[in-house]
């Protein structure tokens, strides 16, 4: 997703949470500092069924999902779940608040890394990206991107990895480890957790895919602005 197309959706997360777009620019900019412009070629999704795990307490019983996927991503903490059951993510989508460390260590294993930087997590930012193995993490942002931070779209670790999957050419997707209604979260979570639905309810309709796991909960997002890249109706 190009940023014009996510400029008008980050416009209206940004209100709905309070965040400051001059601290998500700021954060972007320490990040920039610390990492270098990535080869995409590396992650050759195209064509692919991609496994997205999420960091719900399901992730457990949906490994299957993860074996049988032609590649996988694992956001933020599903990556220590995969890797208790021996299954290497293709890709770590993180904004460093959950099992950094486990993200380090697959970085310097050579998995790939997202790192994004919002204006929430300077500190982990400034902390932990150097830890990174150079060649395997980029930077990712919500607001305008650099020539080394990149903005594919999404908000949550979860539906950002989506939409990196989505603009690496995933052919179909899939996520595991997602629970929309997850009783054991807290209200700012849930609240994090109906924005990724809206999303992926855009992914899927400009996709023209079914995501079965928002069977029940496809949220209206008509009062994000639209163009004409980016159907959200
Ligand atoms: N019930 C759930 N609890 C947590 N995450 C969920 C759930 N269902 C889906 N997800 C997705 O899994 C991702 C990873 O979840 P996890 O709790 O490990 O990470 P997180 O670092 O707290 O997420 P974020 O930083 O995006 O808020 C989330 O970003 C979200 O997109
Ligand atoms: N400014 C800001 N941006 C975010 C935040 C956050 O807490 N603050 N959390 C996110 C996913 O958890 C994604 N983006
Ligand atoms: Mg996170």
């Amino acid at each position: 997703m190009d940023y014009a197309a996510w400029e008008p959706i980050y416009e209206r997360i940004v209100a709905d949470f309070g965040y400051d777009p001059t601290e998500d620019r700021a954060a972007r900019d320490v990040l920039s500092e610390l990492v270098e412009p990535f080869e995409f070629d590396r992650l050759d999704f195209r064509g692919r069924t991609v496994a997205v795990a999420g960091g719900s307490d399901t992730l457990e019983s949906e490994l299957d999902v993860l074996r049988d996927a032609d590649r996988t991503v694992a956001a933020s903490g599903a990556a220590a779940v995969m890797e208790a059951a021996g299954i290497r993510p293709d890709l770590v989508v993180t904004d460093l608040d959950k099992t950094p460390e486990t993200a380090i260590s697959l970085s310097r294993a050579g998995v790939p890394v997202a790192a994004h930087a919002h204006g929430d997590n300077v500190p982990a930012v400034r902390e932990y990206v150097p830890r990174f193995d150079g060649e395997s993490v980029f930077g990712t942002t919500q607001v305008e991107p650099l020539d080394n931070v990149y903005n594919f779209g999404g908000f949550t670790d979860g539906d950002r990895a989506a939409f990196l999957a989505d603009h690496l050419g995933a052919d179909t997707l899939r996520f595991p480890g997602w629970d929309f209604d997850d009783p054991t979260v807290s209200s700012e979570k849930a609240h994090k957790l109906r924005w990724a639905a809206r999303l992926l309810g855009c992914l899927e309709r400009r996709r023209n895919e079914q995501f079965p796991v928002l069977d029940g909960r496809r949220e209206s997002i008509a009062d994000v602005p639209q163009d004409t890249s980016w159907r959200c109706d």
